[in-house]
Order: C-alpha cells, then sequence, then structure tokens
C-alpha cells in the first residue's frame, strides 16, 4: 500500500480529500465530486461526524476520538486530524527525532516539529486533539469506488487547438528559424578566432561581422512577429474556452451556487487560463527547449564528451539542490498565504467596521491586533528571507563550481592543444546556451502540476448535471386552463443536512389565486417556495400542474412566465432601466414606467435627473432596501408573468408604501397565480389562502376568517400583530 498525495480542489474540500487519500491508500478510487455528494457538501464543507458517516458509506469503520499527543504513537497510520479547528490532515508518520509528516490537502506532503505540530493538533483549551481512525471493512472491497476517472481530458482542449493552426504553424516556423541562427553562432565565434583572428584575416573577421548583424536583426524582427502571434492565438483561445465555460456555468441548477463558494468558480475562470498557457507557452517552450537541449548538446558533444558529462553532473546536483527545498517552500508559500489573506480580512473589517469600533470605543484593541498581525508577518518576512538566501546561496555555489570546473578542464585542453582558442569560447556560448533548457525542465514540473489540478477542478464542473440535461425531456408549455398546482407528499433535504427540511407536504394552490405563507422563522417557507421556483429540482413527492408533472417542465420556460422577487435580489451596476428590463435585449420603456408606477418607485426615479437612466448598484448611486425592494417587484412584473412568486418583498417598505403596492398589485394581479412568504400579516391577510408552516409542514390552511375562527398558530400570530 503506498500513499498518493491529493490536492483539494474547493476551499471547503479538506474532508473529501482526506477520505479520498484513505481511500486510494487501501486500493478503491473514488472521485471527489462522488465523495462530496456522498458527505453533503456544502460551502460550510464538512464536519468530523459528517466525514464520519461519509466513510461508512464507502465501507470504512470510522472512530472518532480524542487522544493526547503521546497516544498518537501508538495508532496505526494514516488517520484524519482536525487541524487548527477548520481543516482536516492526515497524520501519516513520526519520527524518532519527534519531526511529523502531515498530508495537508491545501498545501501538499508537510513536515512539522513537534511544537508546530502541536499548535496546529491541539483544541485551544485542552491537551487533546481530535482524530478520526478509520479501518477498513470487508463492505470496502466490496464497492469499486468510481475510478475517479475524468469526463474532460487535455485531449477535449487539444482539439481548440484546431482553429488557431494557421498560428501555431507561423510560430514554429518562427521558432525553426531563430533556431537555425541560434546554432550557426558558436561556429561563427569559433571561425571568428580560429580563421580571423588567429589568421589575421580581418577582411574575414568584417564578413562575418557583417553576417552577424544581418542575422541579429532578423532574428529580432522575427521574435516580434512571434510575440503578435503568439498574444493573438491566446485571445483567440481564451474567449473561445472561457466563452463555453460561461455556457455551462449558466446551464448548471441554481443549487450548484447555493453549494459553491464563489471564489471556488472564479478559481475554475482561472484554471481555464492555466491550460491555455499550459498548452500553448508550456508546451511550446518545452518543445523548443528539447530541440535547444538536444541540439546543443550533440555540438558540446562533438567538441568533447568529458564537457558534456561534467555539465550533466553539475546540473543534476543543482536539480537535487531545488528539490530538497520545495517541501519547506510549500509550507511557507501556504503559511505566507494565510497570512496575507489574515492581514487583507483584517484591513478590510477596520476600514468597514471602523462605525462600529469607534461606536464602541475599540480603537486600540482593534489596533494594537493589527499590529500584532503586522509584527507576525515581519517574522516570518525573515523567516522566508533566510530560506531563499540559503537556497540560492547554495544554487550559486553547485553552479559556479559547475563553470569553474567546465573551465579550469577548458583552458587544461587548449594548453595540451587538443581544441582551438576559438572552440574554448564556442564551448562556453553552448554551456550558457543549454542552462535555458535545464530551467524550462525544472519550471515544468510545477506548470504540469497546476495544469493537471485546473483539469481536476475542472472536471468537477464538468460532471454536474446540467439543468436541461440532454438525457431528459422537458416540456415548454402549461396545459389549458389548470386549476392548480398540486404538491403529493413533497419533502425537502438540503446536501449533508440530518433531516427534511419540508417533510411530507400535500396541498393545492389555486392557479389565478394568491396564496400567502406564513410561519415561525426556520419552518421551511423559503424552501418551498424556492421548490416551486425550480431551484431544487431533486424534492422527493410529485407537484402536478393540471396534469402536468411539474419536474418535466423546462426551467427556462418556467423563469420565462415567473416574476420573482426574492430577499436577497441582486441590483446589478447597471442604469434602473435596464435593472428592471433585466434580459430583455429591446427594453420596451413605457412598460417600464407602467411597472414602475406599479410598484410605486417612478416618483423616486423621476426626482433623479437622469431618471431611467440613472446608474445604480455597487457603483451607481446608493439606494435604500426599500428602493431596492420596489425596484425588484418592477422587475419581476415587467415579465408579463402568469405567477408572481414574492419572498419577504415588501419587509423594507413602510406600510403606507406597502398598502399603495399592494392595492395596485390587487388590480394588476386579476387571474395570476401569487405565491407571498410574509411576515407581516397586514400584506396577506386578504390572500384567497393562507398556509401557516411549522417545522417543515402545513400546520393550518385557509383564509383569514376561517383561521381565526380555528383559533390556532395563525390566530395566535395575528393577536401577537394586533392586526384586528
Ligand atoms: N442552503 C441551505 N443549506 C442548508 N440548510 C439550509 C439552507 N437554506 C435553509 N436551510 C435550513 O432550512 C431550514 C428552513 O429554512 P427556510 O429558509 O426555508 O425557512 P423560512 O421559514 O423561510 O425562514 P425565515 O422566515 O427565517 O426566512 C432552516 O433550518 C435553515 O437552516
Amino acid at each position: 500500500m503506498s500513499f498518493k498525495f491529493i490536492k483539494q480542489l474547493n476551499v471547503m474540500d479538506c474532508g473529501p480529500a482526506c477520505i479520498k487519500m484513505i481511500a486510494q491508500y487501501y486500493g478503491r478510487n473514488y472521485s471527489l465530486e462522488t465523495l462530496r455528494r456522498l458527505s453533503g457538501y456544502s460551502k460550510q464543507g464538512t464536519t468530523m461526524f459528517e466525514l464520519s458517516k461519509l466513510s461508512e458509506k464507502i465501507g470504512l469503520r470510522p472512530r472518532g476520538v480524542q487522544l493526547s499527543p503521546e497516544s498518537l504513537l501508538y495508532i496505526d497510520y494514516p488517520v484524519i486530524l482536525h487541524w487548527k479547528n477548520n481543516h482536516f490532515v492526515i497524520l501519516l508518520k513520526i519520527s524518532k527525532f519527534g519531526y511529523v509528516k502531515v498530508a495537508d490537502p491545501a498545501i501538499g506532503i508537510v513536515t512539522y516539529n513537534k511544537e508546530e505540530f502541536l499548535q496546529g493538533w491541539l483544541t485551544s483549551n485542552n491537551k487533546r486533539g481530535n482524530a478520526l481512525l478509520v479501518e477498513v471493512s470487508p463492505k470496502f472491497y466490496e464497492q469499486e469506488g468510481d475510478g475517479g476517472k475524468y469526463t474532460l481530458t487535455f485531449g477535449f482542449f487539444l482539439t481548440y487547438l484546431n482553429q488557431v493552426k494557421p498560428q501555431i504553424i507561423a510560430i514554429f516556423a518562427a521558432f525553426i528559424f531563430t533556431l537555425m541562427i541560434q546554432m550557426v553562432t558558436p561556429f561563427i565565434m569559433k571561425s571568428t578566432i580560429d580563421i580571423g583572428i588567429e589568421g589575421r584575416n580581418f577582411g574575414f573577421i568584417e564578413l562575418v561581422t557583417i553576417a552577424q548583424i544581418v542575422l541579429m536583426i532578423s532574428s529580432t524582427v522575427v521574435g516580434f512577429i512571434r510575440s503578435r502571434i503568439s498574444l493573438r492565438m491566446a485571445n483567440i483561445l481564451n474567449l473561445s474556452i472561457l466563452s463555453d465555460f460561461w455556457i455551462k456555468l449558466s446551464r448548471l441548477p441554481i443549487s450548484y451556487f447555493d453549494r459553491y463558494h464563489t471564489g471556488d468558480t472564479m478559481k475554475r475562470l482561472g484554471d481555464h487560463g492555466v491550460i491555455q498557457s499550459f498548452m500553448t507557452n508550456t508546451a511550446i517552450n518545452i518543445l523548443t527547449s528539447i530541440i535547444n537541449f538536444v541540439l546543443y548538446s550533440i555540438i558540446l558533444v562533438s567538441f568533447n564528451i568529458q564537457l558534456f558529462i561534467i555539465f550533466l553532473v553539475g546540473n543534476f546536483f543543482y536539480f537535487l539542490w531545488i528539490r530538497a527545498f520545495m517541501g519547506v517552500r510549500r509550507k511557507l508559500n501556504h503559511q505566507g498565504f494565510e497570512l496575507g489573506a489574515k492581514n487583507q480580512s483584517n484591513t478590510i473589517e477596520l476600514i468597514q467596521g471602523m462605525q462600529e469600533i469607534k461606536l464602541n470605543n475599540a480603537e486600540h484593541i482593534k489596533r494594537w491586533r493589527w499590529e500584532g498581525l503586522q509584527t507576525t508577518l515581519f517574522q516570518f518576512g525573515f523567516k522566508m528571507m533566510n530560506y531563499n538566501q540559503v537556497q540560492s546561496a547554495g544554487g550559486l555555489l553547485i553552479s559556479q563550481i559547475k563553470d569553474i570546473t567546465l573551465s579550469l578542464i577548458v583552458a587544461k585542453l587548449v594548453i595540451d592543444g587538443q581544441i582551438s582558442f576559438g572552440t574554448m569560447v564556442s564551448v562556453q556560448y553552448i554551456i550558457g546556451q543549454l542552462s535555458g533548457p535545464i530551467s524550462s525542465f525544472i519550471g515544468l514540473v510545477q506548470s504540469s502540476q497546476d495544469a493537471k489540478i485546473s483539469l481536476e477542478r475542472l472536471n468537477d464542473i464538468h460532471e454536474v448535471e446540467e439543468e436541461e440535461a440532454k438525457n431528459r425531456i422537458f416540456v415548454n408549455h402549461l396545459p389549458e386552463n389548470p386549476n392548480q398546482m398540486k404538491l403529493s407528499s413533497v419533502s425537502y433535504t438540503y446536501p449533508g443536512a440530518e433531516s427534511a427540511v419540508i417533510e411530507g407536504v400535500n396541498l393545492d394552490i389555486p392557479i389565478g389565486k394568491m396564496t400567502a405563507i406564513v410561519g415561525e422563522s426556520g419552518g421551511g417557507k423559503t424552501t418551498l417556495l424556492k421548490i416551486l421556483m425550480k431551484s431544487y429540482d431533486d424534492f422527493k413527492g410529485t407537484i402536478n400542474i393540471g396534469d402536468s408533472d411539474f419536474k418535466k417542465i423546462s426551467p427556462s420556460y418556467w423563469r420565462s412566465i415567473s416574476g420573482f422577487v426574492i430577499h436577497d435580489g441582486y441590483i446589478f451596476n447597471d442604469t434602473i432601466g435596464n435593472n428592471i428590463a433585466l434580459g430583455d435585449e429591446t427594453p420596451n420603456k413605457d412598460w417600464i414606467i407602467e411597472c414602475c408606477n406599479l410598484a410605486n418607485i417612478y416618483e423616486f426615479i423621476g426626482s433623479l435627473p437622469n431618471g431611467l437612466e440613472t446608474i445604480i448598484g455597487s457603483e451607481g448611486v446608493g439606494i435604500s432596501q426599500g428602493q431596492k425592494q420596489r425596484i425588484l417587484i418592477a422587475r419581476a412584473l415587467y415579465k408579463k408573468p402568469k405567477f408572481l412568486f414574492f419572498d419577504e418583498a415588501t419587509n423594507a417598505l413602510d406600510v403606507n408604501n406597502e398598502t399603495i403596492i399592494l392595492n395596485n398589485l390587487k388590480k394588476h394581479i386579476v387571474n395570476k397565480t401569487v405565491i407571498v412568504i410574509a411576515h407581516r400579516l397586514s400584506t396577506i391577510k386578504d390572500a384567497d389562502q393562507i398556509l401557516l408552516m411549522k417545522g417543515g409542514q402545513v400546520m393550518e390552511r385557509g383564509n383569514h376568517n376561517e383561521l381565526i375562527e380555528l383559533k390556532g398558530e395563525y390566530w395566535s400570530l395575528v393577536r401577537k400583530q394586533i392586526v384586528y
């Protein structure tokens, strides 16, 4: 059994990545996406308990324990450790000298000294740390794993190169031209010295000099052209690869954006750049480096094989030296990254929270904390510099020893008459040229690893089933004149949650009428609304509109006939008009104004110098919460929807504004199906049907008068708000 390190692909992926490493160690290969799904991965990541359940699901036998540092010496590795209270790592080995080898999914395999290790592992108020011991049960081998195979491969990206064939041919031709010039240079040098200088033939030297100038100018011109073609090629590739990514992203279900952090998706955008650059720059560099290396090596061997061997041995030691620092550098880079991020968020917090800081007289404490962090950063900078200096001084020493040895041998060969003085100068030139390819090879290891991780990360998105997957059939119409939406035994459990949030809901929602949902916070109102908005299509049970299965109605069609106002609705950095007519290529100004009137926002817009053309959003004119809500209502109405969904759409409005809007809407929404969530009972008391939700279930159902008569939960809510 050998251990293979796996890097986590998302910010909160450490748990599934640890289980993947352990499963792989015992001989089963699972993809990270499978493990995430099984663990119920969400933006919050996974807890120790969820990891334990995930291990059980794949046939491992987990045991969550609290251990003292001493007892770590007597358990079997690998074992999962809870790290710094917010991360998981795998303990691989503790050496006799107290060094601890750990596989950290965020960094790599790192070795800590005892103090560093205990600082990361022990909980702050305890002399123990949390660990998850995992053993293999026979069930583990009964399951095959899913192979962790990827649908997206480098081959897929290589197909993009078809559209830039002319550019690739031009770059290659430029490379051959430059290569030819480079190859003749050592021979030109040799003959300048041996024939021109030694033979005192100045005419020859003049001729060679002119030839060299011509070659240099041509090489520079070709270099210029090559850079331009490369940039054009990179732009074409980037545009087509990224457009395809946006298309894929926009086809994902809304629940995907609930599960993944924005940063994770942004990272995937960058990943395309990494792969594109690997395919173009790195691949071309490597190809040119290999050809350069082979040709210069042949020339050097033809001059003197002994010199070539010394050159190789010197570079081998140089490579070993650089490699020896890789582990430490990885650890330091990660620490630097963590400290930098902490410093940045601390600074942002200080600026953004200045009002609260001043109101609570917390200026000193906050500034001292910031100063403490700066001291840590300063000490870290010194540590980093020490390592850098040792690494570069050692590397320089090895290179110098190699170069001096070579110079000595070359000088001896010249003195012994085995090679000419011209050959000596040419050899120095060739050795200089050979160093370039060697550095490229060292860089290649890193960039190929980066490209592989980027590819794995992109596979995650590629493997998520699209909302309107090709193997499913959707309809783009509703049955004629349906009476109701019928929910039968509808349940929903959030990924990773212990229990269902909505449990066996049976319900009729009349079409063309207003249904209101009220109830305690956390009762499942928004979740039910999101199911009806087709944000979560993986609910259990059935929903029918007339005789049509809701799951078979195309999400994009459903959204084209529905208007939504959700409580975290987004205002784009654009004009008010474009924010309202979102998605309409040819906005209808009269209708926008009509919608603004219905949402009682037109008076405010009219008071702005640029009216509907006023820019709002992050870089525009500031608007209040109530104004934002009214713009969102106008946006929902602009679509002329058959179905309207409001989640706390008017809670930021004053009673006067709310009453005006509700009265306007009453006239406008005749024959529309409206589903409203509201805490404020005045908003919904005229609804045709009111549902009271509690603990994921509909507890009471009827109109206002019926529910008052019932004297149940609704009645008591009404009493508390004194609306009657
Ligand atoms: N994205 C999510 N992932 C996991 N759990 C969630 C998610 N969204 C909501 N929940 C949980 O589901 C439960 C119901 O939440 P929901 O938002 O549906 O309630 P609600 O009745 O609308 O509450 P409120 O009136 O406070 O908005 C809550 O316990 C909440 O913690």
